[in-house]
């Protein structure tokens, strides 16, 4: 079941989703998946306000820019975290929650920098610390200004104490899902221990295997493969479908959990999977265009010289936040 928007207006009468008019009485209900395989729909995220779902996500009336949610593409940002206090000390991390460094908090900004002008409508992160610190520090650089808000709807209690009820205040909005199937793999017994120090006991070879191999897994934990089955299983039922919607999407998670999800992007072999490496808080660019994922590399700041990973329509999305700014 995919996560989805849908319109409880206060009448009976449905309302076309690419309404772009604002409704009185409209309560925005944010249907997203719950934190189990089954992904039955979570209560409703009422978002109170007279506000059409094309609003909220698309149009940020500070800036006027209205971006043409019915464009062909969508543009999808993975990265992975800034480093963490555990990557600072080379201990096998895992699904432990440990927070940023300083340094990982200055990667994430960075980051921030060199995603400004892309659009993002909606953010998904794991349900760890250090995803979510990286995206939300990343989006203090964006220049649509818009607030990204985590969704709480883990229970009523959750949904009800976290409604938002001004309209305006909505559309400057972007909602972040956080899903516990984006985490990094679970490292099992490995977790907390110093890699230098594992390979030391082990061997290089067998550690090598344990962090790098597609379906050997490490003692009591996630092989990559074991990864894959919940990652690129949550990215195919709740991520691919806000793209397929023209949503624009940053996903900010692991570095296995992301891995997975850029072997069925890219259509790697397990093989090739093996050689892929991602750094701490480099942001990557696909497009999402008939159901086909491209990539495009990872976009350079907005004061560096050099080739955008841009494409036409994130072209003119970006040269209008260049007009209001002269
Ligand atoms: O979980 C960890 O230790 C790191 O985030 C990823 O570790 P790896 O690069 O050894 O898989």
């Amino acid at each position: 079941m995919a996560a989805t928007f849908i319109y409880q207006p206060a009448s009976a009468t449905d309302l076309p989703p690419s309404s772009s008019r604002i409704f009185h009485n409209l309560s925005l209900r944010f249907l997203s998946p719950r934190f189990s395989t089954n992904a039955s729909l979570h209560k409703p995220f009422p978002l109170r306000g007279s506000i059409s779902h094309s609003s909220v996500l698309l149009h940020s009336p500070s800036l006027s820019l209205s971006h043409n949610s019915s464009s062909s593409e969508s543009s999808l940002i993975l990265i992975r975290h800034g480093e963490s206090l555990w990557n600072e000390k080379n201990l096998f991390t895992g699904c432990c929650d440990v927070p940023l460094t300083k340094r990982g908090v200055e990667e994430a900004i960075e980051a921030g920098n060199r995603i400004s002008y892309i659009p993002v409508d909606v953010i998904f992160t794991s349900a760890l610390i250090r995803a979510q610190m990286t995206a939300m520090l990343a989006m203090t650089q964006h220049r649509q200004k818009k607030v990204p808000i985590i969704i709480h709807d883990e229970s009523e209690q959750a949904t009800t104490w976290t409604r938002v009820f001004s309209e305006k205040t909505t559309e400057q909005s972007i909602p972040v899902i956080t899903a516990w199937q984006l985490n990094e793999r679970m490292y099992g017994e490995l977790q907390g221990l110093n890699k230098q120090e594992t390979a030391e006991r082990y061997g290089k070879e067998k550690v090598y295997e344990w962090r790098r191999s597609y379906d050997i897994p490490p003692p009591k934990g996630e092989s990559l493969e074991m990864c894959s089955q919940r990652a690129v299983a949550y990215f195919k039922d709740f991520i691919e479908p806000q793209l397929k919607s023209g949503k624009h999407v940053m996903v900010a998670a692991h570095g296995n959990s992301l891995r997975s999800i850029i072997m069925y992007l890219d259509r790697l072999t397990s093989q090739e999977v093996t050689d892929l490496e991602l750094s701490t808080g480099i942001p990557l660019l696909y497009i999402y265009k008939e159901g086909k994922f491209t990539s495009r590399g990872s976009p350079v700041g907005p004061t560096e010289a050099g080739v955008y990973a841009y494409t036409q329509s994130l072209a003119v999305y970006r040269q209008q936040f260049d007009e209001l700014s002269h």
